[in-house]
């Protein structure tokens, strides 16, 4: 269990599930049709009979407490941070709200399982542009089995994480056309280098996110995402500060969220656009145990030059085509599903 200095108060009525070695809680029961996250864009997903998460029409997202370790410490994660009262009121803004767990119909028919229930980022956003990216060069630590950091390091070597300190796991970004979404391969994204990341990360914020390989993106929703006094560089940099000092937790492989909603319509110049940054994916945090974060922190920071880059140049054109990761039609698909090469 992560230390904390604060008593388990989050869990009043304890109860032994008998099928697992979770402590399930019912906050309330709700009788409520659960259904699959239309604006997942990374992780394990609930689609095909495959165990992933849910969500209400209330604004929560159900995520299964995996059978393994990384269940158990996923919830230590959030019992701990939830009362943990070092953590200062401004930086918890950056998690999902935790609502304990509850036994709930798992996507994979496999009956009643216990899920953590976090509120639901998306909820109420009709249009989300989202991007998870995973933040660090390395995804595993000392303390995972061997098989574990054999996985990881592959993959770490694999994708853009050992250059650049982060990779993108999945996006989606909605265009100004009525259901147009751009939704690539997540294999895909995953590898690119760093002239494509740049790119993928100037079409988050163009009115036009297709891969067409003849236009540069706009970048015309640039400064009221990613800039400004609310903007995401704003919030990365509030989050990067908190990270130069707390030594209380270690984020392996944890995420940055980006999200913001498509208008139709730019906002006013200085205007917020209401965009988010939220961290999420606990399954991995240990203790910090006094040491700093580093590896969070760098690739943090490797992501912050990223975004700043941006704001400074947006007219700079991308020296190399994006054909890699381009769709088979070239372009943003009608329905969102993300297409291999
Ligand atoms: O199943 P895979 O190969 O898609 O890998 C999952 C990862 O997908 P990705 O490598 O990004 O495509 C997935 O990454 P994302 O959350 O999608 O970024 C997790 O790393 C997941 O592991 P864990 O639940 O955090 O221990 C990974 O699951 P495990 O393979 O560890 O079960
Ligand atoms: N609290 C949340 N609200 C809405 N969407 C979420 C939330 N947490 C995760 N997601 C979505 O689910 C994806 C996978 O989440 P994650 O916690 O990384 O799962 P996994 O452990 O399966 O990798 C994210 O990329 C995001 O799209």
């Amino acid at each position: 269990m992560l230390e904390s200095d604060a008593k388990f108060t989050i869990f009043p009525r304890q109860i032994k599930d008998q099928e697992s070695r979770f402590p399930t809680c019912f906050l309330s029961f709700r009788h409520t049709m659960l259904k699959v996250p239309e604006h997942q864009v990374a992780g394990h997903q609930a689609l095909g009979g495959h165990l992933g998460p849910l969500i209400d029409d209330s604004g929560r997202f159900y995520k299964p407490l995996q059978g393994d370790e990384r269940g158990s410490k996923e919830m230590s994660f959030y019992t701990s941070f939830s009362s943990n009262t070092r953590v200062p009121e401004h930086i918890r803004r950056f998690f999902p709200v935790f609502h304990g767990t509850q036994l709930v119909e798992a996507s994979d028919g496999s009956g009643r399982k216990p899920h953590l229930v976090l509120e639901d980022v998306t909820s109420g956003q009709f249009k989300p542009c989202v991007m998870d990216i995973k933040i660090g060069s390395r995804t595993w630590y000392s303390e995972s089995s061997e098989d574990y950091i054999q996985r990881c390091l592959k993959k770490d070597m694999e994708t853009s994480s050992l250059s650049l300190g982060f990779r993108i796991s999945g996006l989606q970004v909605y265009g100004n056309k009525e259901s147009e979404v751009w939704k690539p391969e997540r294999k895909v994204v995953q590898k690119l280098d760093a002239d494509e990341v740049r790119l993928v990360l100037k079409r988050f914020v163009s009115s036009d996110p297709s891969p067409d390989l003849e236009s540069n993106p706009d970048c015309c929703y640039a400064s009221s995402v990613y800039g400004g006094s609310t903007g995401i560089l704003a919030q990365l940099l509030e989050l990067k500060a908190w990270f130069e000092d707390q030594t209380t937790y270690h984020f392996n492989s944890c995420s940055v969220l980006m999200l913001y909603e498509k208008k139709p319509l730019l906002p006013k110049k200085g205007g917020s656009s209401a965009a988010e940054v939220k961290l999420i994916d606990f399954a991995h945090v240990t203790e910090g145990k006094g040491v700093i974060d580093h590896n969070f922190l760098g690739g943090l920071c490797s992501f912050i030059k990223f975004i700043s880059e941006i704001l400074t140049n947006p007219d700079e054109q991308s020296p190399r085509a994006c054909s890699q990761y381009s769709d088979k039609n070239g372009g943003a698909t009608e329905n969102g599903a993300a297409e291999s090469k």
